[in-house]
């Protein structure tokens, strides 16, 4: 028959009691055994919803105090030595995840380690910490989590599939330790037959089956990594319960050849990102082979399309059989919030269109249902899942005819500026009348406690929007009064009227609504509440020409508007699934270019429009990037080429690597790029110099994930540095991104440090 599964939960809980505990016992507020109480209460929990939700295989071991990644590490005792002498359990742990800082004492050594890097899961917002691997790294069974956490679900009566990161993937997410020159790959031979220990501990304790996650199948892999996947899976199934591989985020490929010759029990598929595959995967699938369906989106929030979803699985069931099929969500539902049960606030109409992880859970029960006993068993359930999809459609909500016609109606005129840069440059250079090496901040000043108090008494109605305007009015003056006072030449505002980037723009779109609890994990303890975009995006009125001109007003030197991008919105939001991403991408942009339009009305001569989230909405898959990398740029020149040649368009970028993108970055066709360059990354700047990029840019010389005070001297290193690959007449000199997790007294001392560095370099030039 039959069966449903799930591939992962999420960890935090309903009320993110995970993340409480967790930082409590950072803070020393609960003790160890409090910490693993409450965590075991919580796994317990879970499990228990999801029995009684209908789930016939659940997971096990997709639990952590942190992240997924870095308890495989852990467990399998990849602990670089910078942390080793560390007591080996959570003490380690936690330093690998975030780092270590602690005043010694006559009794216990100071202790002083950094966070290993983290990185984003694949197209996800959830980053995970890179294993590092040393060229004679030894691997051991360092502890038996995923066994513990086996016999703990089935001490309270419930079987559990326990969910282990599988080893070519393990190896491939890694990296070499500083230093060192090792292809974690090579590695492989020795880290088998730890997994094979592990595999045949949880057979001894009485897993039938196990999942092992390798995602990186839906990533172009070398042919010497499918050899790596054959060696290993070919030894692991003698000793262990039955495997089942789970992919997800993607497409096989190709890569389903070796995969269905590789004597694994199973193959899970994303059949919401890649519904293609299932016709050519059914064809070749082996009579050994068992299919997992991941016909339920794990990482969007929308009810699924219950009929279309057994659709896709009797037809599964006809080709090899219902023993061989099993339901499943597309991969771990990590990425999307706990239930709605908790959203009472929220639009009721819109509500009824959402599910949540937990409802989730009901929608895989229910397709089972029908396949296993046929529909009608699950009639009512049924209907009530096609009403609500129906009046979704229909909703006078989602569809503006205006707004699609605007999109549909795109002129090659609205995708670009009207004259070319260097007439443009000139134009600003006569308006603006900057000097040399032109000094600027990223947008945020530091989101002090009070500013953020200030936003919370407003929203419990303590303020009135009178007194928090005139609050914020003082930030402002404050903000202001410093940059001039600094000699900064282009100055911001200071953001200080927006909790978030995203958030505070969506607040103000049509199409959008917040949850009240829609948390998803992001990093760590870090929860993130992403926006949900529901139907056409439109702004009905100006959105922060209020603050700019207000800015503005304070200052003779030219304010520069802060906006943004429409990627960036999209890119960290949760997107509708009734259109293709980029028609949202282009309503965003339209109502974005709509702000640009008033902000140069009301007299802003500079405008920023950020998009530090362009280069993550790249495809997994290189073939895909083309497609993308078109419309995203596009979506961007939309936004910002509704204004005359003398305003000057800025655009900001950080969190990634550009190299790979950078005829795209030039497309944007920015008069100016802000991007982060923390590393001092000669290679970035190699970059600009190779691909001959003409327009300004502004390399960042201040690192502000730091609290550390660059000194005149580092900074003016870098600026020469950048010298050596960009012409003088380029470069500005600014801070890498926004400085709103910063402490004013350091800011103030970095960034005057950082005018002086640009007059020293007008001195020269
Ligand atoms: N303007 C934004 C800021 O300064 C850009 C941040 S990019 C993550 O905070
Ligand atoms: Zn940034």
């Amino acid at each position: 028959m039959v069966s449903s599964a799930n591939l992962g939960f999420p960890r935090m809980g309903a009320n993110r009691e995970l993340k409480k505990l967790v930082e409590a016992y950072w803070a020393g507020k609960v003790t160890e055994q409090e910490l693993q109480q409450g965590s075991k209460d919580l796994r317990a929990a879970h499990w228990k919803l999801q029995k009684d939700s209908g789930i016939d295989i659940i997971p096990s071991n997709d639990f952590s105090f942190y992240d997924h990644v870095l308890d495989a590490a852990h467990t399998f005792g990849v602990i670089p030595s910078k942390y080793q002498h560390l007591q080996s359990g959570l003490e380690s742990y936690f330093a690998m995840g975030r780092g270590l800082q602690r005043a010694g004492d006559a009794n216990v050594q100071a202790v002083d380690v950094p966070a290993q890097e983290m990185k984003k899961w694949f197209d996800t917002n959830y980053h995970y910490i890179v294993p590092e691997f040393a060229s004679n790294q030894q691997f051991s069974l360092a502890n038996s989590k995923p066994i513990d956490e086996y016999l703990e679900a089935k001490a309270i009566g419930i079987e559990t599939r326990p969910v282990i990161l599988g080893p070519i993937s393990f190896l491939l997410l890694g990296k070499a330790v500083k230093g060192d020159s090792v292809q974690p790959i090579q590695l492989l031979e020795k880290l088998v037959p730890v997994y094979e220990q592990l595999l045949s501990k949880l057979k001894q304790a009485g897993a039938s089956d196990v999942q092992l996650d390798e995602p990186v199948l839906i990533l172009d892999l070398p042919a010497s990594i499918k050899d790596a996947f054959k060696h290993a899976y070919e030894v692991l199934v003698k000793s262990s319960p039955r495997i089942l591989v789970a992919t997800y985020f993607g497409r096989l490929d190709s890569n389903v050849e070796f995969l269905t010759q590789l004597p694994i029990h199973g193959i899970h598929l994303d059949l919401v990102r890649a519904p293609e595959q299932l016709d050519s995967v059914l064809k070749v699938l082996p009579a050994h082979q068992t299919l997992s369906l991941g016909v339920i989106n794990g990482r969007n929030i929308w009810k699924a399309n219950l009929s279309k979803a057994i659709e896709t699985v009797i037809k599964a069931v006809q080709a090899i059989g219902s023993d061989r099929v099993i339901v499943a969500p597309s991969c771990s539902m990590l990425h999307t919030p706990h239930s709605t049960e908790s959203e009472t606030k929220m639009d009721q109409e819109i509500l009824d269109w959402l599910a949540f992880s937990a409802e989730k859970l009901h929608e895989l029960a229910t397709i089972k249902e029908a396949v296993a006993t046929g529909p009608a068993s699950v009639q009512a359930k049924l209907q009530a899942n096609a009403d609500s999809l129906a009046r979704r459609a229909a909703s006078k909500r989602i569809h503006r005819q205006e707004v699609k016609d605007r999109v549909n109606n795109i002129s090659p005129d609205q995708l670009k500026r009207r004259s070319p840069f260097p007439e443009r440059q000139k134009l600003q250079q006569e308006k603006l009348k900057l000097p040399k090496f032109p000094t600027t901040t990223v947008g945020s000043f530091p989101q002090t406690r009070e500013v953020r108090l200030a936003r919370s008494k407003l929203k419990k109605g303590e303020y009135t929007p009178e007194q928090y305007d005139e609050f914020i009015k003082g930030e402002v003056q404050k903000c202001v009064k410093f940059q001039e006072d600094a000699n900064i030449d282009v100055l911001v505002h200071g953001e200080f009227e927006r909790n978030d980037m995203v958030e505070f723009f969506g607040e103000n779109f049509e199409g959008h609504v917040f949850t009240q609890n829609g948390w998803v994990q992001s990093y760590g303890s870090r929860c993130v509440k992403p926006p949900v975009i529901f139907g056409d995006v439109s702004r009905s009125r100006p959105i922060t020409v209020y603050w700019s001109q207000y800015a503005q007003s304070l200052t003779k030197k030219p304010m520069k508007g802060m906006l943004t991008g429409p990627i960036t919105c999209l890119q960290w939001s949760f997107v509708r699934d009734d259109q293709p991403r980029k028609d949202t991408a282009n309503q965003l942009a339209f109502a974005i270019r709509d702000e640009v339009v008033d902000l140069e009305k009301a007299g802003i001569p500079v405008i920023q429009i950020d998009e530090p989230a362009i280069r993550e909405g790249l495809p997994l898959r290189r073939a895909d990037w083309d497609a993308y990398l078109q419309w995203a740029v596009d979506a961007f020149l939309l936004s910002s080429t509704g204004v005359h040649d003398q305003t000057q368009i800025h655009t900001h970028m950080c969190y990634s690597d550009f190299n790979d993108i950078f005829p795209s970055i030039k497309r944007m066709d920015a008069d100016v790029i802000t991007i982060e360059n923390s590393k001092s990354d000669l290679k970035l700047l190699n970059a600009f110099e190779q691909h001959s990029y003409t327009n300004e840019i502004g390399p960042g010389v201040y690192d502000i994930h730091s609290p550390r005070v660059p000194s005149v001297q580092e900074m003016q290193e870098r600026v020469a540095a950048m010298l050596k690959y960009l012409p003088t007449g380029l470069v500005w000199v600014n801070p890498d991104c926004g400085l709103k997790t910063r402490g004013w007294p350091e800011v103030e001392q970095a960034l005057r440090n950082l005018t002086q560095v640009a007059q020293s370099f007008r001195a020269q030039a």
